[in-house]
């Protein structure tokens, strides 16, 4: 069952409309995400990016619409069932537990353990086993994300590029097949923002991942994306190739209409 979960699927995202009283932040929102491609999903502030993240991880759920993967429907399955159908986010505002990194990352890696409490209680062998291959596990996801020398210092002691990392290291603990990325390089400097695009490049092209990238920075989505889907005021105005995003009528619009200095370009930072 886990493995056929892990076979790439498309991820349907179909007719989503989530209302909030008045507001629509989402009018009716349709894409597919083809497996293993980096997606990214632009547009101007408000235009409803993390409500649509939210549905997607079941934290909302969609007024109408429907969203699909690996012929599971995700609307109104619980959170942690999204994830166990191998859907991974990190977090736009880091949300880190209070332990050392590699504390995190089994604690990204938790729904992977087979043993019970009560057998780990009674430290029976199979249990020293799994404790061993999950610590070999974290150690290579600590040494993927660059952070192999910090897996026992505390999360928060980092600096902030580091604690993205960890983040995202919490997210692949878990043995993910589409990893969602809320804006991973916000706040970041010039030369974080270049590690983590190289390390999102990684991911996407070493382990297999397909990616859905929300972020406003325009020259590493353009740098990265195969694939962009535009929102405007909950709506999708664009999807196709970053190159006629790029050039296309709508989007410069929106932009323009918005905020200025986040209009998609042509340099690439990647
Ligand atoms: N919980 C909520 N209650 C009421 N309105 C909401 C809620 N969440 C979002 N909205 C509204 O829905 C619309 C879309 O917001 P959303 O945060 O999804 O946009 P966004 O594209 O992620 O914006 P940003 O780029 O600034 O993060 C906005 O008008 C926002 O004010």
């Amino acid at each position: 069952m886990r493995e056929h979960l892990r076979q790439p699927s498309t991820l349907h995202v179909d007719g989503v409309t989530v209302r909030f009283g008045a507001v629509t932040a989402l009018n009716h929102v349709s894409f597919d995400v083809e497996p293993g491609t980096i997606h990214a999903v632009i547009g101007p502030n408000g235009a409803g990016k993390s409500t649509l993240f939210n549905v997607l991880t079941s934290v909302y759920r969609a007024s109408e619409g429907s969203v699909r993967y690996a012929d599971h429907e995700l609307t109104g399955m619980r959170p942690h069932a999204v994830a166990g159908l191998g859907i991974a986010r990190t977090f736009q505002n880091i949300e880190l537990s209070h332990t050392t990194v590699a504390g995190n990352f089994l604690l990204g890696r938790h729904q992977q353990m087979r043993q019970g409490t009560v057998a780990a209680a009674l430290r029976l062998p199979g249990v020293r086993r799994e404790e061993r291959e999950q610590r070999r596990a974290i150690e290579k996801i600590a040494e993927f994300v660059g952070l192999r020398d910090r897996m026992d210092v505390l999360a928060s002691e980092l600096p902030y590029g580091d604690q993205k990392r960890v983040d995202l290291g919490r997210a692949l603990a878990a043995d993910p097949s589409v990893l969602l990325l809320d804006e991973p390089v916000a706040g970041m400097t010039r030369h974080e923002r270049s590690d983590i695009s190289a390390l999102i490049r990684r991911t996407h092209e070493e382990l297999g991942l397909t990616v859905v990238l929300v972020e406003h920075d325009m020259p590493l989505v353009m740098g990265l994306a195969q694939v962009c889907t535009v929102l405007d005021f909950g709506t999708v105005i664009a999807t196709g190739e970053p190159r006629a995003i790029r050039s296309n009528p709508a989007v410069i619009e929106a932009y323009l209409g918005g905020v200025p200095t986040t209009a998609p370009t042509d340099k690439a930072t990647t």
